[in-house]
């Protein structure tokens, strides 16, 4: 190799798959890079790309940064990007380099944070405190995920505008959709639409598990689940399946949501899961003149989390923002990060963030003496 093409190689390691968000270099995406030896045209560089599939959607976004980025080399006149497809054997060298036949984040070693949001009804907001808590996480440099688990009324493809959106298959491996940063896979996205479906817990088991087995999340801060509303088959699917996840509850100020909420938190003392905190959503709505009334009672949150013995991380007011961001397909904290719901779920983000990572199910780097 020459001097230049050393140059050129190392400026490629830069250039990532957009869907597997690895470097070029490191998939067998670059089978060749030759610098011009006959002397008509020095510094210039023919660099072979090989795409995953054929008709590769991407396939202009890769073209572009690798001439972007060999382009910027000092010394290079010029490149020409050829681009080919990976042969059978090929793809399938990548795939089982990059498959794991188990679950990433059951790893004990995993520094993902794995955080299953669940609420003890429907209809108070989990998913939307999901899909916000996940992209101001991601606002904040952080790499994260979301499952969205809520097999009955799956709604976060929604939510971040991925109504139509289908995840990559590269052989067996599924790439999830990004929207503002945030890798997402729902069950929805692999369903016909509006089929009723009817799931048993077996079935919701192993769906689950395919998920967190096949989707390629690559390396991540965090990943938040949302679960279905209640204590069901999914929650301790969940648990069983991470045994190092975290919980998080959702509520409204209303006594009897806050109750059946305090019941979903408190299943974890038989998993063995850490609840790491409650959200109160729905807390109070400002009337024109900026007073302020509580349609939903008030105290909920606070009572869910003093019978859990965690904090009240935050409360978010009743805002028609946030529910036409969830229609629209903006996260709030995107879309009007200056209202009083967006302020109060960018609050909440950064308390999550720096929060102190619970132990449970994680083997601990102790021996006895
Ligand atoms: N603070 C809020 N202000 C206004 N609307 C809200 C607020 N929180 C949620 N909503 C709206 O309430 C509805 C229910 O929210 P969401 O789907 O997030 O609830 P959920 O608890 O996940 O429900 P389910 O478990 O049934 O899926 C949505 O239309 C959403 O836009």
């Amino acid at each position: 190799m020459t001097e230049l093409e050393r140059a050129v190689q190392a400026a490629l390691a830069t250039v990532q798959d957009p869907e597997i968000r690895r470097p070029i270099t490191d998939l067998g995406m670059v089978p060749s890079i030759t610098e011009d030896q006959s002397g008509e045209r020095p510094g210039h560089i023919t660099v072979s790309i090989l795409l995953t599939i054929v008709g590769c959607p991407l396939s202009t976004t890769i073209e572009r940064d690798v001439t972007n980025a060999v382009s910027a080399v000092p010394g290079v006149t010029g490149v020409d990007v050829e681009v080919g497809v990976m042969s059978p054997e090929q793809r399938a060298e990548l795939i089982s380099s990059l498959k794991r036949r188990t679950i990433p984040f059951a790893d004990p070693q995993s520094l993902t944070r794995v955080i299953g949001v669940a609420s003890g009804k429907g209809g108070v907001g989990k998913s939307t405190v999901t899909v916000n808590l996940a992209t101001a996480l991601a606002a904040q440099g952080l790499k994260v995920g979301v499952v969205d688990a809520d097999v009955y009324g799956f709604s976060v493809p929604a939510l971040m505008g991925l109504g139509q959106a289908k995840p990559t298959r590269v052989g067996e491996l599924i790439m999830p959709p990004v929207a503002f940063g945030v890798k997402v896979i729902s069950i929805g996205m692999f369903l016909d639409e509006a089929r009723p479906i009817m799931w048993r817990g077996p079935m919701l088991h192993r769906a689950l598990e395919q998920f967190l087995t096949d989707v390629h999340f690559g390396d991540l801060d965090f990943l938040l689940l949302d679960l279905p509303p209640g204590t069901g088959d999914i929650a301790i699917s969940a648990s069983q399946l991470l045994p190092g996840s975290e919980l998080l509850v959702v509520t409204t100020p209303q006594s009897a949501a806050a109750d059946v909420a305090q019941r979903a938190g408190e299943v974890t003392s038989q998993t063995g899961q850490k609840v790491i905190g409650v959200v109160e959503n729905m807390s109070w709505m400002e009337l024109p003149d900026g007073s302020r009334v509580s349609p939903f009672g008030e105290g909920g949150g606070q009572k869910v989390a003093d019978a859990l013995n965690v904090e009240l991380l935050g409360s978010i007011p009743l805002e028609s923002a946030l529910r036409a961001g969830g229609d629209e397909g903006t996260p709030v904290v995107i879309g009007d990060p200056g209202s009083p719901a967006a302020q109060a779920l960018m609050a909440i983000s950064q308390k999550i963030a720096v929060a102190p990572r619970g132990l449970s199910g994680r083997r601990l780097g102790v021996q006895p003496l």
